[in-house]
């Protein structure tokens, strides 16, 4: 489980995220979605321990993910850009994070094959594609075979194939059971991926439960959005 109760954090003062509850269940894709701004990747970043909040728990499996003892094993996570430096290529990138984190080396083959990288492998990341490098970010994540992931807006830079081929991911990889959390702005993207949401807006949590239920009486996930935070936006 993720659980995240009573999150709040400040950024010179004025605050990014207030009071941010709500849990993600193992074998559903959870949708974390709201508009630029709204405190998503504030609240990612936490959880991830790249940040520390001003109040309340983030916590991954019972624990708060600095404390986690193989952490790129329980958790595989994709925040801004794949974290690989442009003069090295994606085989040597994945094949540094394997060996720092007591991977398999062979695990590197198999994560360039599953996200379609295995052609480009000996290409400087560099020079990759906006697209490319989200999938060499997703690859990273997928390495330690993570009983979680948490991946914020994944879909940036994918072209309709790409978008495609990381909905079917997230799918197959919810239902095997493992948890995915995975942040958007994109409205149409999330309709068509997720089974649970949590809208956040004006870094509060506007509703959260499944799809079908937040929908439920309005025609889009989109009407429902602007039904729901309405009265939150600035
Ligand atoms: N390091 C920071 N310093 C100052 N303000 C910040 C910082 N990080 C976030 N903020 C502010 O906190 C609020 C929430 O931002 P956050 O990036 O969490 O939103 P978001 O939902 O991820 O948006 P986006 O979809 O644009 O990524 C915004 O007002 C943002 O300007």
């Amino acid at each position: 489980m993720i659980e995240i109760s009573g999150l709040t954090k400040s950024h010179g003062g004025r605050p990014a995220i207030q009071d941010v509850t709500f849990s993600v269940a193992p074998g559903r894709v959870t949708g974390f979605l709201g508009p630029n701004g709204a405190g998503k990747s504030s609240t990612l970043r936490i959880l991830l321990g790249l940040d520390r909040a001003d109040a309340g728990t983030a916590l991954v499996s019972g624990r708060p993910y600095r404390k986690l003892r193989n952490p790129l094993r329980t958790v595989g996570s994709l925040l801004e850009g794949s974290g690989a430096h442009r003069s090295r290529t994606a085989r040597a990138h994945l094949s540094w994070v394997a060996r720092s984190n007591g991977i398999p080396p062979s695990r590197v083959n198999e994560v360039l094959e599953e996200t379609g990288l295995a052609g480009a492998a000996r290409k400087r990341v560099g020079a990759y594609s906006l697209g490319m490098g989200q999938r060499l970010g997703i690859a990273t994540a997928l390495l330690g075979r993570p009983d979680v992931l948490i991946l914020d807006e994944p879909v940036n830079g994918l072209d309709p194939d790409g978008i495609r081929w990381i909905r079917h991911l997230l799918r197959d990889y919810a239902e095997d059971g493992h948890i995915v959390l995975l942040s958007s702005h994109l409205m149409s993207e999330m309709a068509e991926t997720a089974d649970d949401l949590v809208i956040i807006s004006a870094g509060r949590v506007i509703t959260t439960g499944p799809l079908t239920e937040v929908t439920a009486g309005h025609p889009s996930l989109e009407e429902a959005f602007f039904a729901l935070t309405s009265g939150s936006r600035p």
